[in-house]
């Protein structure tokens, strides 16, 4: 579970998150959204201690992540799937990630499988993005992680690719794992996503489940689209 309380981060004057407070629960896949610029990297990077909140704070199971012990194992994150070492191929990129976090190589082989890239042995730098986001998901789940925190993965994917991530979201969260993944897209977070938390400029919209965020004789982009648009 992910505890959101009070979080606030500045840069210089701008409040990129401005006093956000909500819960991620087990077992759903949670739907981030907000508008470009809204603040949905910047909440991922404060729960993954890639940044330290000007107030408020981000629990991992009830701990800030810098207390976390073995961090991989309670939480997997994929926040930018280019930042990896292009020369490497996927194993030897996975064996380095393992080794240096005392993580045990049993799971790379029944990972790459799972993410469809069994088998590759192309170097990542001439990856495709689709492949890229792959491995990414795949280095996010080598701890075995029950939380896991995905920015963006659709971005980008073609058709088959947005389908094979939707699928492997909802396995994960039907295996009883915390899945909080961001998107711009409402239309996509509408089938793939249990539950909604919704936000504008640095502030929350809405926390709802998917289906109760519909109105009558609205579809959920135009109720999506006033939401946000009140807020700028
Ligand atoms: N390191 C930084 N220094 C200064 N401003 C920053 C920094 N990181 C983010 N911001 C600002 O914080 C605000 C929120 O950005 P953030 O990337 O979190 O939004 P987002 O919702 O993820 O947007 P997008 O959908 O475009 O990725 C933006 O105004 C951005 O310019």
């Amino acid at each position: 579970m992910i505890e959101i309380a009070g979080l606030t981060k500045r840069f210089g004057r701008d409040r990129a998150v401005d006093d956000l407070s909500f819960e991620v629960h087990p077992g759903r896949v949670t739907g981030f959204l907000g508008p470009n610029g809204a603040g949905k990297t910047t909440t991922m990077r404060l729960i993954v201690g890639l940044e330290r909140p000007t107030a408020g704070r981000a629990l991992v199971d009830g701990l800030p992540y810098q207390k976390i012990d073995k961090p991989l194992t309670r939480v997997g994150a994929l926040l930018d799937a280019a930042a990896v070492h292009g020369g490497r191929r996927a194993d030897q990129h996975l064996r380095w990630l393992a080794a240096s976090n005392g993580l045990s190589r049993d799971r790379i082989a029944p990972l790459l499988e799972r993410v469809g890239l069994g088998g590759v042995r192309k170097r990542i730098g001439v990856y495709s993005l689709g492949m890229k986001q792959r491995l990414g998901i795949a280095a996010a789940l080598l701890g075995d992680p029950p939380v896991l925190i995905l920015d963006e993965p659709v971005n980008g994917l073609d058709a088959e690719g947005v389908k094979w991530t939707r699928d492997l979201l909802r396995s994960l969260a039907a295996e009883g794992r915390t899945v909080l993944v961001s998107s711009h897209l409402m239309s996509e977070m509408a089938i793939t996503a249990d539950h909604l938390i919704v936000i504008a400029r640095g502030r929350l919209v809405a926390d709802v489940p998917t289906a109760e965020f519909v109105r009558p004789g609205m579809s959920l982009e135009d109720v999506y689209l006033e939401a946000v648009g009140g807020m700028s």
